[in-house]
Protein backbone atom coordinates (compact mmCIF):
# COMPACT_ATOMS: atom_id res chain seq x y z
CA UNK A 1 0.00 0.00 0.00
CA UNK A 2 1.50 3.38 -1.01
CA UNK A 3 0.86 5.57 1.49
CA UNK A 4 1.88 9.19 0.13
CA UNK A 5 0.71 8.73 -3.58
CA UNK A 6 0.12 12.13 -5.32
CA UNK A 7 1.61 13.90 -2.03
CA UNK A 8 4.39 16.61 -2.42
CA UNK A 9 7.11 15.90 0.46
CA UNK A 10 10.07 18.51 0.82
CA UNK A 11 13.24 17.41 3.03
CA UNK A 12 15.90 19.76 4.35
CA UNK A 13 19.22 17.70 4.98
CA UNK A 14 17.83 15.25 2.38
CA UNK A 15 21.21 14.39 -0.36
CA UNK A 16 22.46 12.44 2.88
CA UNK A 17 21.55 10.33 6.01
CA UNK A 18 18.27 10.51 7.37
CA UNK A 19 16.62 13.23 5.26
CA UNK A 20 17.83 11.14 2.07
CA UNK A 21 16.31 8.30 3.65
CA UNK A 22 13.40 9.88 4.01
CA UNK A 23 13.25 11.03 0.58
CA UNK A 24 13.40 7.62 -1.00
CA UNK A 25 10.64 6.60 1.67
CA UNK A 26 8.43 9.22 0.54
CA UNK A 27 8.97 8.20 -3.49
CA UNK A 28 8.59 4.52 -2.74
CA UNK A 29 5.08 5.74 -1.36
CA UNK A 30 4.16 7.78 -4.28
CA UNK A 31 5.42 11.29 -3.45
CA UNK A 32 7.13 13.39 -5.39
CA UNK A 33 10.49 14.78 -3.74
CA UNK A 34 11.59 18.57 -3.02
CA UNK A 35 15.26 17.95 -1.09
CA UNK A 36 16.92 20.90 0.12
CA UNK A 37 20.96 20.51 0.49
CA UNK A 38 23.99 22.56 1.42
CA UNK A 39 27.49 20.69 0.49
CA UNK A 40 27.69 18.11 -2.29
CA UNK A 41 25.25 18.85 -5.87
CA UNK A 42 26.95 15.29 -6.60
CA UNK A 43 25.06 13.51 -3.38
CA UNK A 44 22.09 15.88 -3.72
CA UNK A 45 21.62 14.95 -7.95
CA UNK A 46 22.21 11.04 -6.75
CA UNK A 47 19.29 10.99 -4.67
CA UNK A 48 16.66 12.89 -7.14
CA UNK A 49 18.41 10.35 -9.65
CA UNK A 50 16.89 7.63 -6.88
CA UNK A 51 13.47 9.26 -7.04
CA UNK A 52 13.06 9.95 -10.33
CA UNK A 53 14.07 5.83 -10.89
CA UNK A 54 11.17 5.30 -8.33
CA UNK A 55 8.54 6.85 -11.41
CA UNK A 56 8.55 10.21 -9.14
CA UNK A 57 9.59 13.57 -9.99
CA UNK A 58 12.32 15.31 -7.95
CA UNK A 59 13.84 18.66 -7.47
CA UNK A 60 17.54 19.63 -5.54
CA UNK A 61 17.81 22.80 -3.86
CA UNK A 62 20.60 24.61 -2.54
CA UNK A 63 20.64 26.66 0.75
CA UNK A 64 21.60 27.24 3.69
CA UNK A 65 18.58 26.35 6.17
CA UNK A 66 20.31 29.00 8.98
CA UNK A 67 18.91 31.59 6.40
CA UNK A 68 15.56 32.68 6.69
CA UNK A 69 15.49 33.50 2.47
CA UNK A 70 16.41 29.32 2.08
CA UNK A 71 13.11 28.40 3.36
CA UNK A 72 11.06 30.74 1.57
CA UNK A 73 12.95 29.78 -1.41
CA UNK A 74 12.64 26.22 -0.66
CA UNK A 75 8.82 26.37 -0.55
CA UNK A 76 8.68 28.40 -3.75
CA UNK A 77 10.99 26.35 -5.73
CA UNK A 78 9.26 23.27 -4.59
CA UNK A 79 5.61 24.48 -5.37
CA UNK A 80 6.82 26.02 -9.15
CA UNK A 81 8.16 22.56 -9.52
CA UNK A 82 5.13 20.81 -8.21
CA UNK A 83 2.19 23.06 -7.30
CA UNK A 84 2.04 22.29 -3.72
CA UNK A 85 3.42 21.82 -0.45
CA UNK A 86 2.07 18.20 1.38
CA UNK A 87 4.80 17.57 3.71
CA UNK A 88 7.91 18.96 4.99
CA UNK A 89 10.37 17.08 7.07
CA UNK A 90 12.89 19.15 8.68
CA UNK A 91 15.83 17.42 9.47
CA UNK A 92 18.87 19.48 8.29
CA UNK A 93 21.59 19.50 11.43
CA UNK A 94 24.89 19.36 12.49
CA UNK A 95 26.24 18.14 15.83
CA UNK A 96 30.19 19.23 15.76
CA UNK A 97 31.16 17.26 19.15
CA UNK A 98 33.30 19.37 21.87
CA UNK A 99 34.40 19.79 25.27
CA UNK A 100 31.33 21.77 27.26
CA UNK A 101 34.15 24.19 29.42
CA UNK A 102 35.92 26.16 26.10
CA UNK A 103 33.20 25.28 23.63
CA UNK A 104 33.85 28.23 20.99
CA UNK A 105 31.08 30.93 20.76
CA UNK A 106 31.03 30.19 16.79
CA UNK A 107 30.51 25.87 17.34
CA UNK A 108 27.53 27.28 19.97
CA UNK A 109 26.14 30.13 17.65
CA UNK A 110 26.56 27.77 14.28
CA UNK A 111 24.71 24.55 16.19
CA UNK A 112 21.76 26.27 17.14
CA UNK A 113 21.18 28.44 14.05
CA UNK A 114 21.31 25.34 11.76
CA UNK A 115 19.59 23.06 14.02
CA UNK A 116 16.80 25.05 15.64
CA UNK A 117 16.64 28.77 13.75
CA UNK A 118 16.60 26.63 10.58
CA UNK A 119 13.74 24.62 11.85
CA UNK A 120 11.88 26.93 12.42
CA UNK A 121 12.08 28.75 9.51
CA UNK A 122 11.48 26.25 7.58
CA UNK A 123 8.78 24.89 9.67
CA UNK A 124 6.93 28.34 9.50
CA UNK A 125 7.21 28.99 5.77
CA UNK A 126 5.90 25.45 4.97
CA UNK A 127 3.27 26.18 7.30
CA UNK A 128 2.64 29.38 5.34
CA UNK A 129 1.99 27.70 2.09
CA UNK A 130 -0.19 24.75 3.63
CA UNK A 131 -2.49 28.03 4.88
CA UNK A 132 -2.64 29.49 1.63
CA UNK A 133 -3.80 26.02 -0.09
CA UNK A 134 -6.16 25.38 2.41
CA UNK A 135 -6.30 21.56 2.72
CA UNK A 136 -4.15 21.05 5.73
CA UNK A 137 -0.68 19.25 5.78
CA UNK A 138 2.07 17.73 8.04
CA UNK A 139 5.48 18.36 9.39
CA UNK A 140 7.50 15.86 10.60
CA UNK A 141 11.01 17.50 12.30
CA UNK A 142 13.98 15.43 12.96
CA UNK A 143 14.66 15.71 16.99
CA UNK A 144 16.53 13.20 18.54
CA UNK A 145 17.25 10.73 21.52
CA UNK A 146 19.28 14.05 23.15
CA UNK A 147 16.37 15.85 23.46
CA UNK A 148 15.09 13.24 26.66
CA UNK A 149 18.98 13.00 27.53
CA UNK A 150 22.12 14.46 27.76
CA UNK A 151 25.53 14.33 25.93
CA UNK A 152 28.63 15.32 27.29
CA UNK A 153 30.34 16.66 24.30
CA UNK A 154 27.05 17.98 22.68
CA UNK A 155 25.97 20.65 25.52
CA UNK A 156 25.36 22.72 22.56
CA UNK A 157 22.97 20.29 20.73
CA UNK A 158 21.10 18.72 22.73
CA UNK A 159 19.32 21.99 23.46
CA UNK A 160 18.80 22.47 20.05
CA UNK A 161 17.07 18.94 19.50
CA UNK A 162 14.77 19.51 22.89
CA UNK A 163 14.05 23.06 21.14
CA UNK A 164 12.92 21.17 18.09
CA UNK A 165 10.58 18.90 19.89
CA UNK A 166 9.18 21.86 21.72
CA UNK A 167 8.63 23.60 18.52
CA UNK A 168 6.64 20.92 17.20
CA UNK A 169 4.25 20.85 20.11
CA UNK A 170 3.32 24.46 20.00
CA UNK A 171 3.17 24.59 16.42
CA UNK A 172 0.37 21.91 16.74
CA UNK A 173 -1.40 23.91 18.61
CA UNK A 174 -0.74 27.56 16.67
CA UNK A 175 -1.86 24.97 13.17
CA UNK A 176 -4.55 22.29 14.39
CA UNK A 177 -7.35 25.15 13.00
CA UNK A 178 -5.64 24.90 9.63
CA UNK A 179 -5.62 21.01 9.72
CA UNK A 180 -1.78 20.38 9.72
CA UNK A 181 -0.03 17.90 12.10
CA UNK A 182 3.02 18.35 13.31
CA UNK A 183 5.27 15.90 15.39
CA UNK A 184 8.70 15.10 15.97
CA UNK A 185 10.40 11.38 15.50
CA UNK A 186 13.13 11.24 17.90
CA UNK A 187 16.25 9.11 16.66
CA UNK A 188 18.83 6.81 19.09
CA UNK A 189 21.81 6.55 17.34
CA UNK A 190 22.19 5.92 13.41
CA UNK A 191 24.92 5.56 11.78
CA UNK A 192 25.19 8.47 9.69
CA UNK A 193 28.30 11.04 8.12
CA UNK A 194 27.11 13.24 11.55
CA UNK A 195 28.82 10.41 13.92
CA UNK A 196 31.05 9.05 11.31
CA UNK A 197 34.15 10.22 13.66
CA UNK A 198 32.15 10.02 17.20
CA UNK A 199 32.03 6.22 16.59
CA UNK A 200 35.23 5.81 15.30
CA UNK A 201 36.31 5.30 18.80
CA UNK A 202 35.62 1.05 19.53
CA UNK A 203 34.73 1.13 23.06
CA UNK A 204 32.29 4.39 22.93
CA UNK A 205 30.37 2.52 19.61
CA UNK A 206 30.38 -1.02 21.60
CA UNK A 207 28.76 0.68 24.68
CA UNK A 208 26.19 2.63 22.58
CA UNK A 209 25.51 -1.01 20.43
CA UNK A 210 25.14 -2.52 24.09
CA UNK A 211 23.04 0.01 25.25
CA UNK A 212 20.65 -0.69 22.79
CA UNK A 213 18.28 -3.54 23.37
CA UNK A 214 17.60 -4.54 19.72
CA UNK A 215 21.28 -5.27 19.32
CA UNK A 216 22.33 -2.77 16.50
CA UNK A 217 22.61 0.76 15.81
CA UNK A 218 20.30 3.14 13.55
CA UNK A 219 20.56 3.13 9.91
CA UNK A 220 19.17 5.87 8.07
CA UNK A 221 16.72 3.40 6.70
CA UNK A 222 15.34 2.85 10.08
CA UNK A 223 13.56 6.56 10.24
CA UNK A 224 12.11 6.46 6.83
CA UNK A 225 8.85 4.53 7.93
CA UNK A 226 8.30 6.15 10.90
CA UNK A 227 8.65 9.34 8.96
CA UNK A 228 6.14 8.23 6.45
CA UNK A 229 3.69 6.80 9.03
CA UNK A 230 3.64 10.18 10.44
CA UNK A 231 3.30 11.66 7.12
CA UNK A 232 0.47 9.78 6.11
CA UNK A 233 -3.36 9.54 7.03
CA UNK A 234 -2.25 6.41 8.98
CA UNK A 235 -1.47 9.24 11.67
CA UNK A 236 -4.36 11.35 10.86
CA UNK A 237 -5.36 11.85 14.77
CA UNK A 238 -1.77 11.93 15.72
CA UNK A 239 -0.59 15.77 16.11
CA UNK A 240 2.09 17.34 18.78
CA UNK A 241 3.69 13.82 19.48
CA UNK A 242 7.07 12.40 20.05
CA UNK A 243 7.84 9.21 18.26
CA UNK A 244 11.35 7.59 19.82
CA UNK A 245 13.07 5.48 17.06
CA UNK A 246 15.94 4.08 19.01
CA UNK A 247 15.96 0.28 19.23
CA UNK A 248 15.03 0.65 23.06
CA UNK A 249 17.88 2.61 23.72
CA UNK A 250 16.35 5.59 26.20
CA UNK A 251 14.67 3.04 28.14
CA UNK A 252 17.73 0.91 28.99
CA UNK A 253 18.85 2.35 32.15
CA UNK A 254 19.77 -1.09 34.06
N1 LIG B 1 22.69 10.08 13.29
C1 LIG B 1 22.16 10.11 14.51
O1 LIG B 1 22.53 9.34 15.41
C2 LIG B 1 21.07 11.07 14.84
C3 LIG B 1 20.77 12.14 14.02
N2 LIG B 1 19.77 12.99 14.37
C4 LIG B 1 19.41 14.12 13.54
O2 LIG B 1 19.13 13.66 12.25
C5 LIG B 1 19.29 14.73 11.33
C6 LIG B 1 20.02 14.21 10.09
O3 LIG B 1 21.33 13.84 10.45
P1 LIG B 1 22.03 12.52 9.92
O4 LIG B 1 21.27 11.96 8.80
O5 LIG B 1 22.32 11.68 11.08
O6 LIG B 1 23.47 13.07 9.44
P2 LIG B 1 23.93 13.65 8.04
O7 LIG B 1 25.14 14.43 8.33
O8 LIG B 1 23.99 12.60 7.03
O9 LIG B 1 22.72 14.61 7.63
C7 LIG B 1 22.63 15.94 7.98
C8 LIG B 1 22.29 16.69 6.72
O10 LIG B 1 22.03 18.06 7.03
C9 LIG B 1 22.72 18.83 6.07
N3 LIG B 1 23.01 20.14 6.60
C10 LIG B 1 23.91 20.47 7.57
N4 LIG B 1 23.93 21.79 7.73
C11 LIG B 1 23.04 22.30 6.86
C12 LIG B 1 22.64 23.62 6.54
N5 LIG B 1 23.16 24.67 7.16
N6 LIG B 1 21.70 23.79 5.57
C13 LIG B 1 21.18 22.72 4.92
N7 LIG B 1 21.54 21.47 5.18
C14 LIG B 1 22.45 21.26 6.13
C15 LIG B 1 24.00 18.05 5.78
O11 LIG B 1 24.63 18.48 4.59
C16 LIG B 1 23.45 16.65 5.72
O12 LIG B 1 22.96 16.34 4.44
C17 LIG B 1 20.03 15.83 12.08
O13 LIG B 1 19.12 16.84 12.43
C18 LIG B 1 20.52 15.13 13.33
O14 LIG B 1 20.63 16.01 14.40
C19 LIG B 1 19.03 12.80 15.49
C20 LIG B 1 19.30 11.76 16.31
C21 LIG B 1 20.34 10.84 16.06
C1 LIG C 1 25.23 12.68 16.37
C2 LIG C 1 25.06 11.77 17.53
O1 LIG C 1 25.69 10.56 17.35
C3 LIG C 1 23.64 11.44 17.73
O2 LIG C 1 22.88 12.60 17.59
C4 LIG C 1 21.85 12.46 18.33
O3 LIG C 1 20.95 13.25 18.33
C5 LIG C 1 21.91 11.22 19.15
O4 LIG C 1 21.54 11.49 20.44
C6 LIG C 1 23.31 10.81 19.04
O5 LIG C 1 24.08 11.38 20.07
Amino acid sequence: MKLLEGKTVLVTGGSTGIGRAAAIGAAQHGADVAINYVASDEKAESCIAEVEALGRRGIAVKGDVALPETATDFVAKAVEAFGKVDVMVSNAGICPFHAFLDMPVETVDRTFRVNLHGAYYMVQAAANQMVKQGHGGVIVAVSSISALVGGEFQTHYTPTKAGVHSLMQSAAIALGKHGIRCNSVLPGTILTEINKDDLADEAKRRYMEERTPLGRLGMPEDLAGPIVFLASDMAAYVTGAALLVDGGMFVNLQ
